[in-house]
């Protein structure tokens, strides 16, 4: 029954007043792709050029060998822009949209009806599609009657069950409760992959790129900073707004010697050799001191540092988990000072939020978050094991 999985691949410009969105994406056949980024980056704008509902400035989108939308090519080629109703593409938002004086079986049946089936088999399919998205014995309800997770469901039910060539996800469980959003998002994930479909989903959750996706990619300010494999990106990120994303830490520099200069001064790495003299380079006081090297200066990177010229901008990388909180100076190499913005609750102990741009995190034990000194606003040293600073080529 499933059609066969189609390809998206999409080039487009589009120009609002202050906002420009400018990015090339494909997505192979039978692939999820998830698109993330902060607000106003442009990630919804990308879906609505895709599906046909925003015109772009110039660019084209296809989908396998249909050119869907068309504008401003060079040459003779015409301008194309196919209505949204005609691109065998589904969207699906977190609001379900569905019809309020239809039931469930006939929400769904309606889109297959409007595809040219009979009632009889439309209904006979939308039936079989509620039981899959695990709604029997509800059919014959109007969405005044169901939950918000259960209504979701039967727009997944209406989506997948249109077979479109793609199928576009907004934010699809932005509307959920804490309960309804990790069912929706493993059915999403079981369907989706069940049949096959081509997918792009937005999403502000980074739990939904891991579920959900193959690959992902990092939109800023309408420009695709990062882009890969879900496991690449997510466990090894190059762009502050990934690695806030997944909870880790991550500082721009430069590579200086064994280590990296960054806002906090000279961090060792992961394949440098961490120096025996902490007092080395002298360690910053008051606020971070970029131009102060928190070691001394160790032996030539070995084969775990990446190939980044000295002076080449890089990134340094490193868990919460591997930064240790001191009230006075620690001795060791990787310490500086800086100020307790905030303390929450973390898995197994505290997340202490140090200020910063970025910020950086330090996750701590319970018993080693005790203490007058461990307050916000208060001075804190903090220290990360060289071992656990990884760099890699900046994105
Ligand atoms: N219809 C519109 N007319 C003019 N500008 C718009 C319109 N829709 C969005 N914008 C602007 O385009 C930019 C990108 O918005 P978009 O909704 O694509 O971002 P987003 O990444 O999806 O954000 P969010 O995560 O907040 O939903 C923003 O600056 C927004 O204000």
């Amino acid at each position: 029954m499933t059609a066969p999985a189609t390809g998206v691949a999409a080039a487009v410009r589009v120009e609002r007043g202050h906002f420009t969105l400018d990015v090339e994406l494909d997505v192979s056949a039978g692939e999820v792709l998830a698109v993330v980024g902060p607000n106003a980056s442009g990630k919804s704008t990308f879906l609505h050029v895709v599906a046909g509902l925003v015109r772009p400035s110039v660019g084209t989108v296809r989908v396998g060998e249909r050119v869907l939308t068309r504008r401003g090519q060079r040459g003779a080629e015409p301008d194309v822009m196919v209505a949204p109703e005609h691109r065998g593409i589904g969207l699906l938002g977190q609001d379900p949209l569905l019809f309020p004086h239809l039931s469930a079986t006939e929400n769904v049946a309606f889109g297959l009806r409007s595809a040219g089936l009979r009632a009889g088999p439309a209904r006979e399919r939308a039936r079989e599609w509620l039981t899959k998205v695990g709604l029997d014995g509800v059919g014959d309800r109007r969405p005044s009657a169901l939950s918000g997770g259960q209504q979701q469901r039967v727009a997944i039910a209406r989506a997948l069950a249109a077979e479109p060539a793609v199928l576009l996800l907004d934010e699809p469980l932005a509307a959920l409760d804490a309960t309804a959003a990790p069912q929706i998002r493993q059915l999403l994930a079981e369907q989706v992959r069940g049949t096959g479909t081509t997918a792009v989903v937005v999403s502000h959750d980074v739990l939904d790129a891991v579920v959900l996706a193959d690959h992902v990619a990092v939109l800023r300010d309408g420009t695709l900073v990062e882009r890969g494999r879900c496991a690449d990106v997510l466990s090894a990120p190059r762009t502050a707004f990934t690695a806030a994303l997944v909870g880790t830490n991550l500082l721009a520099g430069h590579r200086d010697g064994t280590g990296v200069r960054t806002a906090v001064g000279v961090l060792e790495v992961a394949g440098g050799r961490a120096a025996a003299d902490p007092a080395g380079g002298g360690a910053p006081t008051g606020e971070p001191d970029a131009t102060a090297r928190l070691s001394a200066p160790a032996a030539p990177a070995g084969r775990g540092a990446p190939d980044v010229p000295d002076g080449g901008a890089c990134v340094v990388r490193f868990r919460p988990s591997a930064v240790e909180l001191f009230e006075a100076r620690p001795d060791g190499p990787n310490a500086f000072e800086a100020t307790v913005r905030w303390l929450e609750p973390a898995t197994g102990g505290v997340r202490v939020r140090l200020a910063g741009a970025p910020e950086l995190l330090a996750d701590l034990e319970p018993a080693q978050a005790q203490g007058e000194w461990l307050r916000p606003g208060g001075r804190v040293w903090a220290r990360v094991d060289p071992a656990a600073v990884h760099l890699a080529p900046a994105a």
